[in-house]
C-alpha cells in the first residue's frame, strides 16, 4: 500500500499525521489509519495461506499434514479477526495496558474457534501480529516512523515486562506448555517476550535479501519460511514430533538454504520434496508459518509491499 511507506517519514502519507487517539472514534485519520492497518493484517494471513509450497502446511493446493482443516478453515478464521486487528491497532493508539491487548487476544481467539468449530487456525497469528498491530498503532500515534527497529522497540518498551511475565494464566495446558515441559523448547510466548526476534532479525531480512537480489515475491517468502524453520523453536512441530521431528525441520531447511534456497534453479522441486516428506511424517511448521505472516504484514507497513 503506497500510502503506508514511511521509511523515516520521507514518503507522504495519504492522510494527515494522527496526532490525537480521540480521532479512533470518529471517521478520522486514526480511524482511516487502523482500517488500512488492518487490512494488511487480514492480507498477511491471506498471503500466508496463498503461499505454495509450503512443506507440511494448509494452502489454496491442499492441506499438507493436516486432516481436521483446509484453506475453506483458514478463510473462515481470517475473516473472523479482521474487527481483532481493527481494534488491536486502535488500542495500541490508545496507549492501551497489556492487560487489555491481552483481553482483546483471548476475544479474538475464541471468534476464531467460533468460526473453525473448534480448530486453532491462528492462535500464534492473533498473538505475534496482534502484538504487531498494537505497537503500530502505538509508532503512529507517537508520530514514529514506522520502521522495523522502531516497531520491536515501541513493543518492547510499552508491553516487554508484561510480555516477559506472561505466563501459564492463559492456556494452561496448550500444545506450547506440552512442548515446554517434555522438550525444555521454547515457543510463542518467549519470541513475544523478546520482541518477536526471529521476525525482526531472521524472517524480514531473508525476504528483504531475497527481493534485493533481484527475486520475486512468491520466493522471496519462501526464503524467508525456511529461514524461520531453520531457526525457530516451532512448538508446533515438536508437539506433531517430538525432538527428532524439530531436528529434521531444522536440517532439512537448513539443507534447502545450504544449496541457495530460492536462488537455486531446482528449488522449487527441493520445496515441494520437503513438502511431501513432512506431509508424509505429519509434521506442521505452524508457528513458522505464522512468523512469516507476521514478517509479511511488517513489509507491507514498512517498505510498501503489497
Ligand atoms: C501466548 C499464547 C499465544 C500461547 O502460547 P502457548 O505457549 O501456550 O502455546 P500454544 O497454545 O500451543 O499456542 C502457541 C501458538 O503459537 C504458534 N507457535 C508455535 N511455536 C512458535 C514460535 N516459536 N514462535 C511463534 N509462534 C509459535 C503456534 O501456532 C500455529 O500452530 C497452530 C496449531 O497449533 P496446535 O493447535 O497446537 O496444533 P495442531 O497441529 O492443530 O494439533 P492437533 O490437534 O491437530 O494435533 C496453527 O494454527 C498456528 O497458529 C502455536 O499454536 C496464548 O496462550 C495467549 O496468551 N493467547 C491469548 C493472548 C493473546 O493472543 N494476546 C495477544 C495480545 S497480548
Ligand atoms: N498454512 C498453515 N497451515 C497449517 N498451520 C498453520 N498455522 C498458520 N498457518 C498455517
Amino acid at each position: 500500500m503506497a500510502e503506508l511507506t514511511m521509511h523515516g517519514h520521507a514518503a507522504k502519507p495519504a492522510w494527515a499525521p494522527v496526532g490525537r487517539p480521540s480521532d479512533l472514534s470518529g471517521a478520522g485519520a486514526g480511524r482511516a489509519f487502523c482500517q488500512q492497518v488492518a487490512r494488511l493484517a487480514v492480507r498477511s494471513l491471506h498471503a500466508e495461506l496463498a503461499l505454495y509450497p509450503k512443506p507440511g502446511l494448509v494452502s489454496l493446493v491442499d492441506n499438507g499434514s493436516h486432516t481436521d482443516m483446509d484453506a475453506a478453515t483458514f478463510m473462515r478464521s481470517m475473516f473472523a479477526l479482521r474487527r481483532y486487528f481493527l481494534r488491536i491497532v486502535a488500542a495500541g493508539m490508545q496507549d492501551a495496558s497489556f492487560h487489555e491487548l491481552k483481553r482483546l487476544g483471548i476475544e479474538a481467539e475464541a471468534r476464531m474457534l467460533r468460526a473453525t468449530g473448534g480448530i486453532n487456525t491462528h492462535r500464534g497469528a492473533i498473538f505475534c501480529r496482534g502484538l504487531l498491530c498494537a505497537a503500530i498503532g502505538h509508532c503512529r500515534a507517537q508520530g514514529i516512523a514506522l520502521e522495523p527497529v522502531n516497531i520491536q522497540a515501541t513493543l518492547l518498551a510499552n508491553w516487554g515486562r508484561e510480555l516477559g511475565a506472561h505466563s501459564g494464566d492463559v492456556h494452561a495446558h496448550s500444545h506450547g506448555v506440552e512442548a515446554r515441559q517434555r522438550y525444555a523448547a521454547s515457543g510463542a510466548r518467549e519470541e513475544g517476550a523478546r520482541g518477536f526476534p526471529s521476525v525482526f532479525g531472521v524472517g524480514l531480512p531473508a525476504l528483504r535479501r531475497a527481493l534485493a537480489a533481484g527475486r520475486a515475491l512468491r520466493e522471496a517468502r519462501i526464503d524467508a519460511l525456511f529461514a524461520l524453520m531453520a531457526h525457530i523453536s516451532d512448538t508446533n512441530v515438536y508437539h506433531r514430533g517430538g525432538s527428532g521431528g524439530a531436528l529434521a525441520v531444522r536440517r532439512q531447511a537448513r539443507a534447502f538454504i545450504a544449496r541457495g534456497a530460492t536462488a537455486a534453479p531446482d528449488w522449487e522441486a527441493r520445496a515441494l520434496a520437503s513438502h511431501r516428506s513432512f506431509s508424509a511424517a505429519r509434521l506442521s511448521p505452524g508457528g513458522a508459518a505464522d512468523l512469516l505472516g507476521a514478517v509479511c504484514l511488517l513489509q507491507s507497513v514498512c517498505d510498501g509491499a503489497p
